[in-house]
């Protein structure tokens, strides 16, 4: 096949498009042996004794990897290697690899052309992604050595899977050195030694030694099956990297989207929309009201449909996006795309070093969680929410005023009555059916499942605030006015609602006392109770007398149910359970039904005053914090997911999720200064209401492993399915479906040009503030972990980890308040890796700053923790940033690769968040 540069399409890990990619025509090609989620080919390139074109130039070399399809003629470039300086023997630190998915089949012909760059600055050009159909722009700033080329076949056939292939002009005629091809496997220790490669010390270029011996075996720990229903479009990268005793690491960094980018916000929204209806069907059900009260509920109503509609519209865009699994950076601010992570990725690096088993390292890079549609000019959620609730504090005199506390109070007890009935109400019948059945153990079964669900929902409603809404909703109705003046019982509850309302003192206004006849509600309360006796005693004196014994003991619990009911009831037949319990169910649903109903309009009556204040922008609020949260919660389920799936056999893990929960932290890039201020105000707060989040693992029953969400905004629980064979292998505690909590912190340092603005003409209070909260949430779960934990477990862990040591490092950062003090930063990740987390970085679109921050944590790391030989760790950042999945995470948000940089920016930023030459500049963002 004749091999043509000028058709090239741009390089970039995009995989064919489907049809293409399967269409392989009438021919039969041959798919390469794979371990099932490992890449499919994975090599590594060295040059030796390549020609300069003129005498005595330094050549500065790398290697454009291209594909050709074997049912097609075009070319596709792959990947580069970054660039090797000053030697005619480059070994090139970044390899080549093909993720699983990528269609390439021993057919498959890989061209390496070689280029000598002479201007680092231009090298961008070439890679910036070019229209369809268009030819690239002329390579500008390098110039062709030579090209070799081979198919896959031959490559994993050749002897120790190595070839030394001739690189030639274009013309095929002179040779201009020799390319090494030499496949690679994780997993499998090289044994050579590292040498002959240059390192960034100082400019000064040493040796180093390098001799790789072709791997041997195959390598499928990593095998992960079920995280491919989560994660698509995998991109993956390959380096080597010298460590400081000579030996090679390899590492694999991995770059993936995921559907729950869209999946998360479609749940949730469908929750949010199945609330709404049902607190506006609570509201329109409310009853009688005075016409004061009635104005204003028909109003909220029309808002809140108004909503409801909204959301609805939302879902149906959204669930047009059958599939999709990734939302650009460039698409932040549209609207139908609000719920939706911007840029949501797994970051993962695979680190296989001679001194440790291999190493798996993730970061969920995201923009940041926030409202863009909605925009900044009055800043975010942290303001606005705050803002709001001193404004319906201090102003309102057209409702009650409730603390955002007690309304929650009343959504959750509202929440737990609407469960707990109809469970009630099933466990009623299932002990019905039981007597029915005749079966004492049954009967006893269902009788002491009913009796826990009846406690909890007598104990629900153990609250003054039903008392005083039920107050506050009698003097709502018509002609329910208060005899006597109101006279709070304590400071926070004041004054009582008249028709039309007189001014109040803001704090909780509840009413409370009158002459309503509050006893009413406690007899209607207590019957739930009594009548629950009544059955108790019932079933207890029924299955005595079944067992032939006469008459052993009233059998009544408390002395509550009432002894002429039952006593009249067991002179009837003994077979007939079913019909000497019928009637004491009915009384306890009847009871049961009366509590709620008045319940339920007292608690929504609370809810209407939340409503009521400020009208709309109460509602606009809500869906900011909606918005905001889908991001942050998509975000996170992915996160949890991962982390469980990596950390699956690790049975401390497995503890500390049941016992103490897990810490997810997140790394902010955002500066303090114009829209970005706003952005991290919404970001804080969605961050911190992921604390209403916990996790429940069961069994996957079918094919559909995605994560369903229940609950309401208060309080949600993320359903996570695992395949049965794992999920036999959890302990006891989450196998029976307790809750996994979650304890997300956040810390921000800014970092760009506009921080420095900030710092020196604006505020930095804010990101002090949410790094000094935050810190104190870390230490809290720091010391709940050390309690929980098992003292076996803490012990090791204290060996192995200076936990306090760090955290006072952190905090003394903290207070510290120097400028762009990324080392909080550092620490903070530190200590949430150690601590088994899960770690996030943002920044407005999680591709520039983000990126930067990514690498510099991988290649940190590498030096921390692998080894990497220290002269190398400039050049590893280099060719991670150059080559790395991060250049491709910026080409397919906005189809360029480059970071969006300016060199003034970068003056700004602290040293080793600066990209290399030639990847940064204007890019249309
Ligand atoms: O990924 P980000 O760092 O949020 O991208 C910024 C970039 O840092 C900045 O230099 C540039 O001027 C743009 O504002 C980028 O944000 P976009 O959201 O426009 O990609």
């Amino acid at each position: 096949m004749e091999i043509k540069e000028e058709g090239a399409s741009e390089e970039g890990q995009h995989f064919l498009p489907t049809p293409q990619a399967n269409d392989t025509g009438d021919f039969q090609f041959t798919s390469i042996q794979k371990t099932p989620n490992e890449p499919q080919l994975e090599f590594i390139l060295a040059c030796k004794d390549l020609v300069a074109p003129v005498r005595d130039r330094k050549l500065n070399t790398l290697v454009q990897i291209s594909v050709i399809h074997p049912a097609e003629q075009g070319l596709t470039r792959y990947s580069s290697t970054e660039i090797v300086e000053g030697t005619r023997d480059p070994l090139f630190l970044t390899g080549v690899t093909f993720p699983s998915e990528y269609p390439i089949y021993e057919e498959t012909k890989i061209k390496l052309t070689v280029y000598d760059v002479k201007d680092k600055s231009h090298d961008t050009v070439r890679t910036s992604v070019l229209p369809e159909h268009k030819d690239p722009l002329p390579e500008v700033g390098r110039s062709f050595l030579g090209y070799a080329s081979f198919k896959v076949g031959e490559l994993l056939k050749s002897k120790e899977q190595l070839l030394a292939l001739s690189l030639r002009t274009s013309d095929g005629g002179k040779v201009v050195g020799t390319i090494e091809v030499s496949v690679v496997k994780m997993g499998e220790i090289e044994d050579g030694e590292a040498d002959h490669i240059t390192t960034d010390v100082q400019g000064q270029k040493c040796a180093l030694v390098c001799e790789c011996t072709a791997p041997e075996s195959v390598n499928g720990k990593d095998n992960l099956p079920f995280l491919n229903a989560v994660l698509k479009n995998p991109v993956c990268k390959l380096y080597r990297f010298p460590t400081s005793d000579n030996k090679w690491m390899r590492i694999r960094e991995q770059m993936s989207e995921s559907i729950l980018s869209f999946h998360i916000p479609k749940e949730l929204i469908s929750l949010h929309i199945k609330e709404d209806l049902c607190r506006n069907q609570e509201l329109k059900e409310l009853g009688e009201l005075s016409p004061h009260w009635d104005n204003l509920r028909k109003n909220v109503l029309t808002h809140c449909d108004q909503m409801v509609n909204m959301y609805q519209d939302i879902l149906t865009e959204l669930s047009k996006e059958t599939g999709s699994s990734f939302k650009s950076s460039s698409s932040k601010g549209e609207k139908t795309l609000e719920f939706v992570p911007v840029n949501l990725h797994l970051q993962r690096m695979h680190v296989h070093s001679p001194h440790l088993k291999d190493a798996l390292y993730d970061v969920i890079t995201v923009g940041a969680p926030a409202a863009h549609f909605q925009g900044f000019k009055n800043g975010g959620l942290r303001k606005l929410l705050h803002r709001f609730e001193m404004e319906r504090r201090n102003t309102g005199y057209q409702f009650i005023y409730y603390s955002p506390e007690n309304t929650a109070k009343a959504k959750e007890v509202l929440s737990n009555i609407n469960q707990l009935q109809p469970l009630i109400a099933t466990h009623a019948d299932l002990l019905l059916n039981s007597a029915s059945q005749h079966s004492p153990d049954s009967l006893k079964n269902s009788l002491k499942m009913l009796s826990e669900k009846t406690e909890l929902f007598v104990h629900a409603f153990k609250d003054q605030l039903v008392r005083s809404a039920l107050l506050a909703l009698y003097t709502a109705r018509p002609g329910g006015v208060l005899k006597k003046p109101p006279s709070p019982k304590n400071s926070t509850e004041e004054s009582c609602p008249q028709d039309p309302p007189p001014p109040m003192r803001r704090q909780d206004s509840i009413p409370h006392h009158s002459d309503y006849d509050e006893e009413e509600w406690d007899r209607v309360w207590a019957n739930v109770g009594k009548s629950l006796n009544c059955i108790i005693a019932m079933v207890d004196k029924l299955i005595e007398r079944d067992g032939g014994s006469e008459a052993g003991g009233d059998g009544s619990q408390d002395g509550e149910e009432d002894p002429s009911l039952v006593d009249s009831i067991i002179t009837r037949p003994r077979e007939d359970w079913y019909e000497q319990l019928y009637p004491l169910i009915l009384t306890l649903k009847d009871c049961m039904g009366e509590v709620v109903n008045r319940a339920k309009q007292s608690l929504t009556f609370v809810l209407l005053q939340e409503l009521a204040y400020s009208l709309p922008q109460c509602l606009m609020l809500t869906l900011r914090r909606d918005i905001v949260f889908s991001q942050a919660l998509a975000g996170l389920v992915c996160g949890f997911i991962i982390k469980l799936h990596t950390s699956l056999h690790d049975p401390g893990f497995l503890q500390q999720l049941h016992t103490v929960g897990l810490i997810v932290q997140y790394e902010g890039l955002l500066s303090t200064y114009s829209d970005e201020i706003g952005m991290l105000e919404d970001m804080a707060v969605g961050i911190s209401d992921l604390k209403k989040v916990a996790f429940k693992i069961i069994e996957a029953k079918s094919n559909d492993v995605l994560p369903v969400i229940t609950g309401r905004r208060e309080h949600y629980v993320v359903e996570v399915k695992l395949p049965a064979r794992m999920f036999e292998a959890l302990p006891l505690q989450i196998k029976e479906g307790q809750l996994l909590h979650v304890h997300p912190v956040l810390f921000n340092v800014g970092i760009n040009e506009q921080q420095t603005l900030a710092e020196r003409f604006g505020d930095v209070s804010l990101q002090e503030s949410i790094n000094q909260e935050n810190f104190e949430l870390l230490k809290e779960y720091y010391t709940i972990f050390m309690e929980k934990m098992p003292p076996d477990y803490i012990s090791h862990f204290q060996e192995q980890n200076d936990l306090k040591g760090l955290l006072e490092n952190l905090h003394q950062n903290i207070q510290a308040k120097k400028r762009k003090n990324v080392e909080i930063m550092w620490l903070a990740a530190t200590i949430c890796r150690k601590l088994n987390g899960i770690r996030f970085t943002c920044c407005k679109s999680a591709k520039d700053r983000t990126s930067m921050s990514v690498t510099l944590e991988q290649c940190s790391i590498l030096r921390d923790e692998h080894q990497l030989h220290k002269d190398f760790f400039i050049r590893a950042l280099d060719c991670m940033r150059r080559e790395g999945c991060r250049i491709e995470n910026v080409l397919k948000n906005i189809k360029c690769r480059k970071y969006a940089f300016n060199m003034l920016q970068l003056l700004a930023f602290p040293k080793y968040y600066r990209p290399p030459e030639g990847t940064y500049g204007k890019a249309d963002t």
